[in-house]
């Protein structure tokens, strides 16, 4: 009997791959990405209130360089009081020395600013990635992973620690400059700035352009480092099957791509310099013609023309500075659109406050359950049954059949497409993380140890015994009748591991795997293939600790060899996506034969 109460169903089969939601999405314009962004670095705020107070004054005083020096050439150098030209000499020089001074001070608020930035937004990355369920990972390489945690993170950084206070700083003198150049003479201001306007619409039109050329580098630098990291993971097949060709050939396509990826954004980061630099010099001579032409007629004087030639470089120049922010602007743009990407994707699998319930009484139970990898191919179908307490079930059945995919979603790695799995007469999508992983153990057909010792590795999910020191943690093990197994380890509790190497063998780590997940004491333990590496002598020892589980403890078994299962209460044969239970031992070998007989 099953009551309903609210039913949240999410898509199971939800897109995570990166490189298809960046081909699908539409890019989030540099305005909204630019908000999102500050957003982030909202606690800096007076950091950067001071940087920029920083940059204008050290703008301020640029801007009042060119206006000193034309009152100086006019009432002193030409009626030749030297003494007011050595005091306005002086004041130039301390002038420009503060200006040396908040310009430090800026850069070195800002280098922090960035650190800070990079350092918040790599957690913020590597955070989301811990909340993201087994399916994301699925569906996009760990190489490209670490290009956005390392890589892209750093683009951010050096656009904050470098470029953005010389951006806003440029911004600053140049509009400065430009109420200067139109305050003094509006006809010659707006002559020198027709040609900053045709700059303005050329850097629209090319923006987009010079993005989208930085986002396709980021990402095949991304595809470089998943290539490199499938072979260093492989490497061992790689040297046995003398295929190092194979993955040089396809290393050196990686890179090649990527080097033609980096020679389009470099071009594209460039486009904006030499333009700039081609419109500042008409502007001046815009300038020198228009401004002699002005003189001749009396209407200007050659101090006004320094102050105003000086007044057109402080704009230009800033403007030619900003071509080469801009394209670092338009990389830490491309490399935010990567974070984002990560930072905006919810796992499908959150606790659901409220669902439905079963009171058939049993640990677990599967109703109507269909569940599919992708949309196109579903793999289970239909699948209903129920494990009770204290008992031992095994799924056989051919590679390939389900039996994994049936264990991931017992243990919720996955949620159903559709029908429901109750743990404990309660569908499992409204436990939390932790209670659901305190109630099921799984081990793994190659399970998950980090590089530690033996003891980090049993503490790792056991957080409860943290504290304890050696003796007090193996007296526990004892308790557990785990005692036998840890006496396999040469150094006990401090034999050391190392993640992914060979330190210990794969029948070790699956003992290793084994008492942590007995030592939870979980209501449902699945062993995944746990005992295919291991000798027919610890496999007994494993068997009598089975026996000796908690009388409450459900237990489910997937493996190929069936003497391995041969206490089994119940024997379910998973094929074809389906789950159908198979009797005696007997009659699931025979089922085996039959299956083995029609393919
Ligand atoms: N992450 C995945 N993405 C897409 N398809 C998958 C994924 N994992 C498994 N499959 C597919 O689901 C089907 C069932 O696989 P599963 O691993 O559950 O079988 P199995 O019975 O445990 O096989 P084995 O005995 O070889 O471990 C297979 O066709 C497999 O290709």
């Amino acid at each position: 009997m099953f009551r309903f109460m609210i039913h949240n169903r999410v898509p199971a089969t939800m897109k995570y791959n990166l490189n298809e939601v960046t081909a699908g999405k539409e890019k989030t314009s540099t305005y909204a990405a630019l908000v999102k962004l500050l957003d982030m670095i909202s606690d800096e705020k007076k950091n950067l209130w001071m940087a920029l107070a920083a940059i204008l004054v050290n703008s301020t005083l640029l801007l009042l360089g060119p206006l000193i020096v034309g009152h100086t050439i006019d009432n002193y150098v030409r009626t030749k009081q030297y003494h007011g030209v050595l005091v306005y000499a002086g004041i130039l020089l301390a002038m420009y020395l503060l200006a040396l001074c908040t310009g430090y001070f800026q850069t070195k608020l800002m280098g922090g600013v960035g650190q800070r930035m990079l350092y918040k937004l790599r957690n913020a990355v590597f955070n989301k990635l811990q909340e993201l369920p087994v399916s994301f990972f699925n569906q996009n390489k760990a190489g490209d992973l670490i290009s956005r945690v390392n890589n892209d993170t750093d683009k951010l950084n050096q656009f904050f620690s470098q470029s953005l206070m010389q951006f806003v700083g440029s911004i600053v003198t140049m509009t400065g400059a430009g109420v200067c150049l139109l305050v003094i003479h509006t006809e010659l201001g707006a002559a020198a700035l027709v040609p900053a306007v045709i700059i303005l619409v050329f850097t629209m039109l090319v923006s987009p352009w010079v993005k989208a050329k930085n986002a396709l580098n980021l990402k095949s630098t991304g595809g470089m480092s998943a290539e490199i990291q499938e072979s260093l993971n492989n490497f061992k097949v790689i040297i046995a099957f003398n295929r190092r060709d194979y993955f040089r050939k396809r290393f050196d396509e990686a890179n090649q791509h990527n080097y033609k990826t980096a020679i389009g954004a470099g071009l594209a980061n460039n486009v904006f310099i030499p333009v700039y630099g081609l419109l500042s010099s008409l502007a001046q001579l815009i300038v020198l013609a228009f401004g002699i032409y002005l003189i001749s007629k009396g209407q200007f004087t050659i101090g006004l023309l320094v102050s105003y030639f000086s007044y057109t470089t402080n704009f230009y120049n800033p403007l030619r500075q900003l071509a080469a922010l801009w394209s670092s602007f338009q990389v830490a743009m491309a490399g935010w659109d990567r974070i984002s990407q990560i930072l905006t994707l919810e796992t499908d699998l959150e606790q659901q406050p409220a669902g439905l319930q079963s009171d058939s009484g049993t640990v677990l139970e599967f109703k109507d359950v269909h569940f599919a990898y992708t949309p196109e191919n579903e793999i289970l179908h239909h699948i209903s049954f129920k494990l009770e307490k204290g008992k031992t079930y095994a799924l056989i059945g051919p590679t390939g059949g389900g039996k994994t995919t049936t264990a991931s979603l017992i243990a919720r790695l996955y949620d159903p497409t559709q029908g429901t799995v109750f743990l404990n007469g309660r569908d499992i999508r409204t436990y939390t993380a932790e209670e659901r992983t305190q109630k099921i153990g799984f081990i793994l057909q190659e399970p998950f140890l980090f590089s530690g010792t033996v003891r980090e590795n049993i503490i790792y999910g056991n957080a409860q015994y943290k504290d304890f020191t050696n003796a007090e943690l193996e007296e526990v093990i004892r308790k557990a009748k785990l005692s036998d197994l840890l006496s396999l380890f040469e150094t006990g509790l401090d034999t050391p591991v190392i993640s992914g190497s060979d330190s210990i063998s794969l029948g070790q780590k699956q003992l290793i795997a084994f008492m942590r997940a007995v030592l939870r004491n979980p209501d449902v333990l699945i062993l995944d293939e746990a005992t295919a590496n291991i000798d027919t002598i610890t496999e007994k020892l494993l068997s009598t600790i089975l026996e000796q589980l908690s009388k409450d403890t459900v237990l489910v078994i997937i493996a190929h060899r069936l003497n391995t299962i041969e206490n089994a209460d119940e024997i379910f044969f998973v094929n074809s996506g389906e789950v159908q239970r198979a009797g005696t031992l007997q009659h699931a070998m025979d089922m085996l034969l039959t299956d083995k007989r029609k393919s």
